[in-house]
């Protein structure tokens, strides 16, 4: 678990004024045809960074990143790398590699071969070869497997090949798209510290392209949730899961549950919002007009269910029922639904739960939240 450690927690270029990005998209739009699969879209990546490009199919993030291999070509705007316009750089001379979901190994060749293909394209020394290939077998931990053939390796030690063989030109950026999506969950789970480790380790920047959020929450420093061709919202793991700045990064990411209401006062970066159930009570980054629509997002651990009311039942608390309770085993979710007929979503790890007197259905309980636990979105 080294990426876990105090390097990673410490490293946050984006917030140092006097850091460099590393990439920089900047205005870039690809059209096919009438069709704009990215759209004005500028963004900033940093050196070391594990950088996660997360989105639904069909978002763009495939294609920002075949534009960033060479693959494509933008239709306007600049990709500049470690200082430099790539445009006129075709793919096999940028200092990038890329890493398919299908791994595209060469069936009829052996894992070695596999590795040492494009070293030996680029006209690399035999020997030089044999000893990349073999610190390459080494980082990935496939030595024993080298005369082997794709055929004969499962699902994990395939993808380690493709790793290892789009590492071995030594790339300044590895390209990720959906690395992991060929493998079962246990195993994708296991290489996502694999992958973060191995990142660690050789210092090198990771571009990954996924639609799986725990994924990019679990590897990345950061991540550009897209939509439509565009970024929606670009931070950290904890801030997009905490404070998403729209309703569509609130919905995609995580469970959400939101209060629709109107805007009764804003003072001091707090604003209050009535709701049907809530009168919530919120600090805000976000200030709305006195008066105007608003929508409150609030995670379903920040609510907390209770048989007692709290201690101040108007503000950011409502009573309801118990409408639905799911056992997952570390947590139970539980829905309740309020007075205006909306089921709330809650969530509560089961070390923390009551055991003998555990709520039930239909029971009349409170919700409630503190000032803290949510946002007010911004549209
Ligand atoms: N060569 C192409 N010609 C025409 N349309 C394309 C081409 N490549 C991509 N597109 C379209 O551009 C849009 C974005 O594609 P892209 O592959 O970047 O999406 P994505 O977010 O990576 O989705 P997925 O996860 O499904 O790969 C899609 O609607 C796709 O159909």
């Amino acid at each position: 678990m080294k990426s876990l450690g105090n390097i990673r927690r410490s490293f946050a270029p984006w917030a140092d004024p006097h850091s460099k990005p590393f990439i920089t998209f900047r205005n870039i739009t690809k059209k096919f045809g009438d069709f704009t699969a990215v759209d004005n879209l500028t963004l900033d990546i940093y050196h070391r960074e594990f950088f996660a490009l997360l989105g639904a199919s069909g978002c763009g993030k495939s294609t920002l990143l075949r534009m960033l291999a060479g693959f494509e070509r933008p239709t306007a705007g600049e990709i500049i790398l470690d200082g430099q316009d790539i445009a006129d750089i075709p793919p096999y001379r940028r200092p990038v590699n890329m890493m398919f979901q299908s791994y595209a190994l060469f069936p009829h060749m052996t894992v070695e071969s596999n590795i040492a293909f494009g070293l030996r394209q680029d006209g690399m020394p035999k020997a030089d070869i044999a000893a990349r290939v073999a610190q390459m077998l080494k980082l990935v931990k496939l030595e024993q497997f080298a005369k082997r053939k794709p055929q004969q390796l499962s699902g994990g030690q395939r993808q380690r090949v493709a790793l290892a063989r789009s590492l071995a030109k030594q790339p300044k950026v590895l390209l990720l798209d959906e690395p992991l999506g060929a493998l079962d969950k246990k195993l994708r789970e296991e290489t996502q510290f694999e992958l973060m480790d191995l990142q660690q380790e050789l210092g090198l920047t990771f571009v990954v392209v996924t639609h799986d959020q725990e994924e990019a929450m679990t590897m990345a420093d950061r991540i550009a949730v897209m939509s439509h061709g565009k970024v929606v919202q670009v931070a950290t793991p904890a801030e997009i899961y905490e404070a998403p700045n729209c309703r569509f990064v609130a919905d995609f990411i995580g469970d959400v549950n939101i209060v629709e209401g109107k805007v009764t006062a804003v003072a001091n970066g707090t604003v209050e919002i009535a709701g049907a159930d809530f009168k919530v009570r919120t600090v805000s980054e976000v200030v709305p007009a006195t008066g105007a629509a608003a929508a409150f997002a609030v995670r379903p651990e920040k609510l907390k269910v209770s048989r007692a009311a709290p201690a101040d039942p108007g503000i950011n608390a409502s009573e309801g029922e118990i409408w639905d309770i799911g056992y997952l085993g570390d947590m139970t979710v539980l829905h309740v639904r309020l007075p205006s007929g909306q089921v709330v979503k809650t969530s509560m790890l089961n070390a923390q739960r009551e055991v003998d007197n555990p709520i039930g259905y239909d029971e009349k309980v409170w919700v409630s939240f503190a000032e803290t636990a949510g946002v007010v979105l911004r549209d």
